[in-house]
């Protein structure tokens, strides 16, 4: 199976008035079709970066990138992928239906096709009633999940998510961990999702990319092999604590790199 995101001996070091701030190295990873995959670390690892990279919005200054076949910049403009951020970033002007559409008005897409894909990713995020409200009206959690509609309504084969959930309580990021979970399965996209929660990366992901930072480079990949139905209590049992163990592990070695 040919992966749907390949990276080769990936560098990038940024260019600032401080001098040089070198935030990946080398980094070799390949992600294939309907993957979940989570890249976790200290803050400044370069987990931002990576997927900033995958997104074609930062250049990488050596190693080589493609993204369905494609380099960064075709995947971008072929959409072949949604980008969540950390806030929302709904435009308070625009009703919740409206901002889920704006990347479809961006498109051109008719009307009618529109309201259909707004319809229906509304639904796919449990939003439905909501689409007349203003984001300011809705909670944080609902606002998230509006914003991963947005991302969903252009049908991207692959959500990059950045620390989506990194706001909100602990309540209601376990809920909507809950419902991207029982979303990844129901839609097969591929997805790359950042954090610095272990038992978020454990419970989502199929795989878990550990990173270690200065410069940000991958430290371990570790297998989350607990199948697909994964209730919330899975956090309990001796396998979820063990893989959970193992990314800690991984994350306190990465450290001791720094000095
Ligand atoms: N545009 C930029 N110009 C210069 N340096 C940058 C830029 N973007 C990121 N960096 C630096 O690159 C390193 C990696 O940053 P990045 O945001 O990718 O880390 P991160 O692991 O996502 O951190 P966090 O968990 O805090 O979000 C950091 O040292 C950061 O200061």
């Amino acid at each position: 199976m040919n992966p749907v995101i390949s990276a080769q001996n990936l560098d990038l070091t940024f260019t600032t008035n401080d001098g040089p701030v070198h935030a990946l190295s080398d980094i070799t990873l390949d992600i294939d079709k309907g993957e979940f995959v989570s890249l976790i670390g200290p803050s400044g690892c370069g987990k931002t970066t990576l997927l900033r990279v995958i997104a074609d919005l930062e250049q990488p200054t050596g190693g080589s990138i493609s993204v369905n076949g494609m380099t960064p910049e075709q995947a971008r403009i072929h959409r072949a992928y949604g980008y969540v951020f950390q806030q929302a970033a709904l435009f308070p002007w625009r009703t919740i239906a409206d901002n889920i559409a704006l990347p479809l008005e961006v498109m051109g897409i008719a009307a009618a096709e529109r309201a259909t894909r707004v319809r229906d990713n509304m639904a796919l995020v449990d939003l439905m009633g909501f689409e007349n409200k203003f984001p300011w009206q809705l909670s944080g959690g609902m606002q998230q999940r509006a914003s991963i509609a947005r991302a969903l309504s252009v049908q991207p084969d692959m959500l990059l998510m950045d620390e989506p959930f990194g706001a909100l309580d602990e309540i209601v990021r376990d809920h909507l961990n809950s419902q991207l979970l029982k979303l990844w399965a129901k839609t097969q996209k591929t997805v790359v999702f950042v954090t610095h929660s272990i038992p978020e990366a454990v419970y989502l992901s199929t795989r878990i990319v550990v990173m270690s930072p200065r410069p940000g480079r991958i430290h371990s990949i570790i297998d989350c092999n607990l199948g697909a139905d994964r209730p919330l209590d899975i956090r309990e049992t001796p396998e979820f604590l063990a893989i959970a163990h193992q990314v800690r592990e991984g994350l306190r070695e990465g450290h001791s790199y720094e000095g």
